[in-house]
């Protein structure tokens, strides 16, 4: 079965119908593509990196130094590109990376994204700062996991954990590299804040440990809503003694996101974490950082065989996938390229921008050989 490549043939048939993609199928042309079409304040907002856009290059051009070696005649014709991480089975080892405040770039925001993605059974992973309430998100159905914005308020991140619980979200991933915003120069020229505007603040205007903490309800003094909402989520101070808080309030798999130096992957396998999410948040944070996939094989090597490790960070093909793959990732979160599929044409916009990443990664691990992606070892990769 090569059940992703199929959006191939149906592509090839529309067009003898005269019918062509909503946009390109190459995820390495959205942001041109999207950048004439949405506003500068959010496609800035999305694009943008921390600093000079360092990291964001780097993020790509670490790709670029690893060369896939294909092997021949292996029975690469039968594929089967489905996995199982931390409990959750996915059609193949890709998720959807939390991305807030989508309703910036589509009104339908993450209840468009998050219907793409259950109509694929691909698993969501849902910000803090969505646009909509997480329990509407999860109404919508399909795999989901619940990435966490850990509060100052003690009570507020316990309310919002019993909920994502409640709600059927089976895995928390804890961000640990966004604690404050960076300088990010797009933003700061725009001076564009979405936060500010109250958009991804839907989680803490539902949430009753949130409002317990206001006078006058959001819709009677949004500003005094919005300034609790800054001083709860960012300027956070967490360390590796607060852990346990979370563990007492959430039974499932918890998830680092933002992992890049191999201490802190051995001091998370040390505290019992069940995986990490390799990550530099998409080179938002720390200009200069190293390049995602460049800290991936250190940590591979450190941890790979006490927890689960995910990647992310400049995917936008089926060729980086493997890569990641290859070098020690149980899975690869897509960041920006269903945001502009989102921008672009909302839920139709996510879901062949996710069709066309799984069609170009089925082909080309069949391509290269081989059957499963369990099978990618780094001897798949030469080193330029
Ligand atoms: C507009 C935008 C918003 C984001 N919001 C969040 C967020 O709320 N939580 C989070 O953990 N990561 C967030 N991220 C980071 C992504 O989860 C992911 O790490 C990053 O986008 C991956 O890089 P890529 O865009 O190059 O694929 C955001 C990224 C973007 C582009
Ligand atoms: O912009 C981001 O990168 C991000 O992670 C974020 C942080 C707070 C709220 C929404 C998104």
């Amino acid at each position: 079965m090569a059940e992703h490549a199929r959006y191939q043939n149906e592509i090839y048939l529309q067009g003898l119908a005269d019918r062509v993609p909503p946009f390109t199928t190459d995820a390495t042309r959205l942001e041109a593509v999207a950048e004439s079409t949405m506003d500068p304040g959010p496609f800035g907002y999305v694009a943008g990196g921390a600093g000079s856009g360092d990291t964001v290059r780097a993020n790509r051009a670490a790709f670029a130094r690893w060369r896939i070696v294909p092997r021949m005649m292996t029975g690469a014709t039968e594929r089967d590109l489905s996995t199982t991480v931390l409990g959750t089975p996915m059609p193949a080892p890709v998720l959807l990376a939390p991305v807030g405040v989508q309703s910036i770039v589509h009104p339908d925001g993450e209840l468009a994204t998050a219907r793409a993605a259950a109509a694929l059974d691909v698993p969501i992973v849902l910000s803090t700062a969505s646009s909509y309430p997480l329990e509407d998100v999860a109404a919508v159905g399909g795999p989901r996991w619940f990435q966490l914005y850990w509060p100052n308020d003690p009570e507020v991140c316990a309310s919002l954990l019993h909920r994502a619980k409640a709600a059927g979200y089976t895995v928390l991933v804890v961000t640990l590299d966004t604690w404050t915003l960076a300088w990010r120069p797009r933003d700061l020229d725009h001076a564009y804040l979405p936060f500010l505007r109250a958009a991804g603040v839907a989680n803490a205007f539902t949430d009753p440990a949130f409002l317990a903490g206001l006078a006058k309800p959001p819709a009677e003094d949004q500003a005094t809503a919005i300034l609790r909402w800054v001083s709860l989520f960012t300027g956070t101070d967490k360390r590796w003694d607060h852990l346990p808080f979370l563990r007492e309030h959430w039974d499932g798999p918890i998830v680092l996101k933002g992992i890049q130096h191999p201490d802190d992957a051995r001091r998370a396998a040390d505290e019992g974490i069940n995986g990490l999410i390799i990550s530099n948040h998409g080179g938002r944070q720390v200009d200069g950082a190293i390049a995602s996939l460049d800290a991936l094989p250190a940590i591979t090597s450190a941890v790979g065989d006490r927890l689960d490790l995910l990647f992310d960070s400049g995917i936008r093909t089926g060729a980086d996938v493997i890569k990641a793959l290859a070098l020690g990732a149980k899975a690869v979160l897509l960041g920006r390229p269903y945001v502009y599929g989102l921008a672009l044409a909302g839920e139709e916009g996510v879901r062949h921008a996710l069709r066309s990443l799984l069609a170009d990664l089925d082909l080309t691990l069949g391509l290269t050989g081989h059957q499963t992606p369990a099978s990618l070892t780094p001897s798949a990769l030469h080193r330029d």
